[in-house]
């Protein structure tokens, strides 16, 4: 097949692993930067242009978009997918997902477990808000942070309201969270590809640290799941409309909770981890799936 890696960068680890594990199994692997394609939207034969040149036709797209570059990453993929091209994961799936509380409402919706989450704009309300999720300690996440950065435990009341105040003061979208002190600093990221787990690892903060992300000096092991743990990345993949995807799990007295589901989830941490060849599996999971206009969303955006 030829496969196309939407991808700023080829030396990028996860990059790297795909085409090696694509070439190893026989396909063309093509890396291109989703920032200089650009496109010709017409209605009789949709293209897509790099440096002055007509991309030719794919059978397979596999999206690594980063968070900074979600709207016109976007785009591109869903002018693939215009073209009939497969893609690993879709456009409208990625969008979704890019959006941490878009994505907790879904979630809601299909009964998976979450961390009671809170959502005001108006000052008046903070107490109220502060007391839906169980008063403090409480987490306030920014939604469009990333690696940790713009998640804040406030251990106090007193706290809270003045982070609370701050952000709404500055017109930032935030949420509170319930603090899910039984994880001790600890979360699970599931890889899912299709309907199975098939790779996890525990992250544990390093001392003083509730964010367990390796780049705030997380660290990261093998971990054996649960039923339910297996089950709750899953669905929550599935309700996400992603084939692949990093569900990251807080372990709680009271069962899994989804914390956010990732679409583009990196290959390094979890190959190191488990010493599993998971690029290797997604490849696998194209070749099973990848037909021609087979996005479910084609036509509707
Ligand atoms: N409600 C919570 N209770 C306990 N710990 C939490 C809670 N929410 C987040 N954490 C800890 O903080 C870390 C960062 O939070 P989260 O994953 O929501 O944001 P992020 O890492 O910035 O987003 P991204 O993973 O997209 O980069 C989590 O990995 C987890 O260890
Ligand atoms: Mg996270
Ligand atoms: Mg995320």
């Amino acid at each position: 097949m030829r496969i196309a890696i939407l991808s700023r960068n080829k030396h990028l680890y996860s990059t790297r692993r795909l085409i090696e594990a694509g070439e190893a199994r026989g396909h063309e692997m093509h890396v291109l930067d989703p920032l200089r394609c650009y496109m010709n939207i017409n209605a009789k034969e949709p293209e897509i242009h790099v440096r002055g040149k007509i991309l030719p036709e794919f059978d397979a797209v596999i999206p690594r978009i980063g968070a900074s570059i979600t709207f016109y990453g976007t785009a591109v993929l869903r002018q693939f997918e215009m073209m009939g091209t497969y893609p690993l994961n879709e456009s409208v799936a990625i969008s979704r997902s890019r959006d941490k509380l878009r994505s907790l409402q879904l979630l809601s919706r299909k009964g998976i477990g979450l961390p009671v989450t809170g959502f005001a704009s108006k000052p008046t309300d903070i107490p109220d808000l502060i007391d839906m999720v169980g008063g403090a300690p409480l987490v306030i996440k920014l939604l469009e942070g990333t690696q940790g950065i713009g998640v804040v435990l406030a251990e106090t009341r007193k706290a809270a309201e003045s982070v609370i105040e701050a952000f709404m003061g500055l017109n930032a979208h935030f949420m509170v969270q319930e603090y899910i002190k039984e994880a001790g600093g600890a979360d699970l990221r599931c890889f899912v590809i299709g309907d199975k787990v098939i790779a996890a690892m525990k992250r544990q903060a390093k001392p003083g640290e509730f964010r367990s992300n390796l780049h705030r000096g997380g660290s990261a092991t093998l971990v054996k799941l649960s039923p339910a743990e297996r089950a709750t990345a899953v669905k929550a993949a599935k309700t996400m409309g992603l084939n692949v995807a990093g569900v990251d799990i807080l372990r709680s007295n009271h069962g899994p909770l989804v914390m956010e589901v990732n679409s583009s989830p990196g290959l390094e941490g979890i190959e190191t981890a488990t010493e599993k060849d998971v690029a290797s599996q997604i490849i696998t999971f194209i070749e099973k799936t990848a037909k021609q206009n087979r996005t479910r969303t084609k036509g509707r955006g």
